[in-house]
């Protein structure tokens, strides 16, 4: 089952671009990425799918309803995490959190120590004294708290130091061993990489790209680089696949994205010193893709 389903989802600020004409669809049990740079148009997706505002045209549907006529019965199934929150600074950690259960008609208690003291934060301190990064901790925990069906995280780990968005990440596993769907929108590619299934790029308002994480890494190219004895001939250069030649004199870099075999077999011809193969990382994929559609 599609969990969410965007249907040419289009939103225009007057005559600004928003996004235009996405279509793609998460399925239930995914985490799924939405990756792209800042300004690509993720908030204003997510907004829309939450029915914050309003699409120009197109539609979405969530657990198969539509996004703006069942907003209201919807929203209790969803955790969102804004990607900026503002709290009442005067209240306390825990009254907020307290106050924020009494929608969804839970009691959520035994659930808001637990995640608290995962993420280490002091539920008796003010709003008003907490750094950015344990106000996102409390974002967190309200997004959370009710054990939604679908958790929509914007732009989630800002301010959150290496360990506790580790912390932060295995909390999401375990939601999503459960069961939950997740949409985890980033323009961070390394942390999309390491959570999500698949994966959405956008740009400028358009899709790019919706791809398995492992797909897109596996049809990529290959980073390859070579330490000869001498310089290599011309002749070498020719092969089909490679690109983005960097020559030294005994140092060559290059991508490749051809047939393993056939470079290798022209390998042996060189006389080699030293033989490098790397996986690019998402973000070398990322720019990749950006450069092709450009
Ligand atoms: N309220 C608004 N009024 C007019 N234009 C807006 C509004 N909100 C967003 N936009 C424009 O819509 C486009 C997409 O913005 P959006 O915030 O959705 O991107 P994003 O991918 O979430 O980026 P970021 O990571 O910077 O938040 C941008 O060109 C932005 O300037």
């Amino acid at each position: 089952m599609n969990v969410i389903e965007l249907k040419q989802l289009t939103k225009r600020y007057g005559r600004a671009r928003g996004i235009e004409n996405l279509s793609f669809h998460v399925e239930e049990g995914e985490i799924f990425g939405f990756i792209g740079p800042n300004g690509a148009g993720k908030s204003t997706t997510i907004r829309t799918l939450l029915s914050l505002i309003y699409p120009t045209s197109g539609s979405a549907t969530i657990f198969g309803k539509d996004t703006v006529k069942y907003a209201p019965e919807i929203k209790k199934e969803i955790g969102y995490l804004p990607s900026e929150v503002f709290y009442y600074d005067n209240m306390k950690v825990k009254d907020l959190l307290k106050y924020s259960a009494r929608f969804y008609k839970k009691d959520c208690h035994r659930r808001m120590v637990g995640l608290a003291d995962q993420l280490n934060l002091d539920l008796d301190r003010k709003i008003d004294d907490l750094s950015f990064g344990n106000k996102k901790k409390v974002g967190i925990i309200q997004g959370l708290l009710h054990e939604p069906r679908l958790i929509i995280l914007d732009e989630p780990t800002g301010g959150l130091d290496p360990l506790m968005q580790q912390t932060f990440f295995e909390i999401l596993r375990l939601e999503n061993q459960k069961g939950t769907t997740i949409l985890f929108s980033s323009h961070i590619l390394s942390e999309v990489q390491k959570l999500c299934d698949r994966v959405a790029i956008i740009k400028e308002g358009q899709l790019v790209k919706v791809e398995k994480i492992s797909e897109l890494k596996a049809n990529s190219h290959k980073k390859v680089e070579i330490e000869t004895s001498g310089k290599i001939n011309e002749r070498f250069f020719e092969l089909s696949g490679i690109n983005h030649v960097e020559r030294g004199e005994h140092l060559t870099r290059f991508w490749f994205s051809g047939n393993m075999n056939t470079l290798l077999e022209q390998l042996t011809q060189l006389e080699l010193m030293n033989l490098w193969i790397e996986e690019p990382d998402l973000e070398e994929i990322f720019m990749h893709y950006y450069e092709k559609e450009r």
